[in-house]
């Protein structure tokens, strides 16, 4: 993966244990907004990927890329490949269970990626230092262990509620999530 200093953990600076309450290993992790459009269940031409962790630190998710994420005839918008890898590096920082943010996310494309591709997609923490997390993410396309299209690497803001509430809809918050702990 190429990245910049920005997306790089300090020295020391180390993935947290999964804290109590954290998903166990296996567990699937639901949507956390139905018009999310990584995730939403109710969004009409969203990613809708749907994502489990096999171990409570890392997340693995699938996105089939349909018509309406084309950039260039038949293959995928590059800027559509980018907020998959921001969901599910999300995703995986959601395991923290404290809100965070994108702050910086870079992109590697190695390989168009045809519409009707099964992308493969993981992400894991690097490490984490004060509201800063370091995140990366791959998507494989065909299979977990298929040939890699797309690197990301994130930095995250750990940000409070009112993050949310200030700029966002925290009637549309409440009504979908009860533990405050995590992100909207
Ligand atoms: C199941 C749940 C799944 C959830 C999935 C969600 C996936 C999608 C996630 C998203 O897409 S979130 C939406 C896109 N992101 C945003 O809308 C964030 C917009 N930006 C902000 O709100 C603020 O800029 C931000 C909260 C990130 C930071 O503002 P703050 O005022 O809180 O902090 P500050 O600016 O002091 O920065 C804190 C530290 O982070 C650093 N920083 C912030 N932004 C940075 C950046 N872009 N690049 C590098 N460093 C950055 C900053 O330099 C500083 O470093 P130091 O502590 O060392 O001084």
């Amino acid at each position: 993966m190429t990245r910049s200093s920005l997306t790089t953990p300090p020295p020391g600076a180390a993935a947290p244990a999964p804290p109590p309450g954290a998903p166990l290993p296996g567990a699937a992790l639901g949507s956390h907004y139905g018009h999310c459009f990584g995730c939403g269940t109710e969004h009409p031409t969203g990613l809708h990927l749907t994502a489990r962790t096999p171990d409570g630190a890392t997340v693995e998710a699938e996105f089939t890329v349909g018509e309406a994420h084309q950039g260039a005839p038949k293959l995928a918008h590059g800027g559509v490949l980018a907020a998959a890898m921001d969901e599910v590096i999300g995703m995986s920082v959601y395991l923290f269970h404290k809100p965070y943010v994108t702050g910086r996310l870079e992109t590697d494309y190695l390989l168009p990626v045809p519409v009707g591709t099964t992308l493969h997609l993981r992400a894991w923490c690097n490490g984490i230092s004060g509201r800063k997390a370091y995140l990366e993410a791959e998507g494989r396309i065909g299979a977990p262990d298929g040939p890699v299209a797309v690197r990301a690497a994130a930095l995250f803001i750990e940000v409070s509620m009112e993050h949310f509430a200030e700029h966002g809809d925290l009637a549309a918050i409440a009504a979908e999530h009860q533990d405050f702990e995590v992100n909207p």
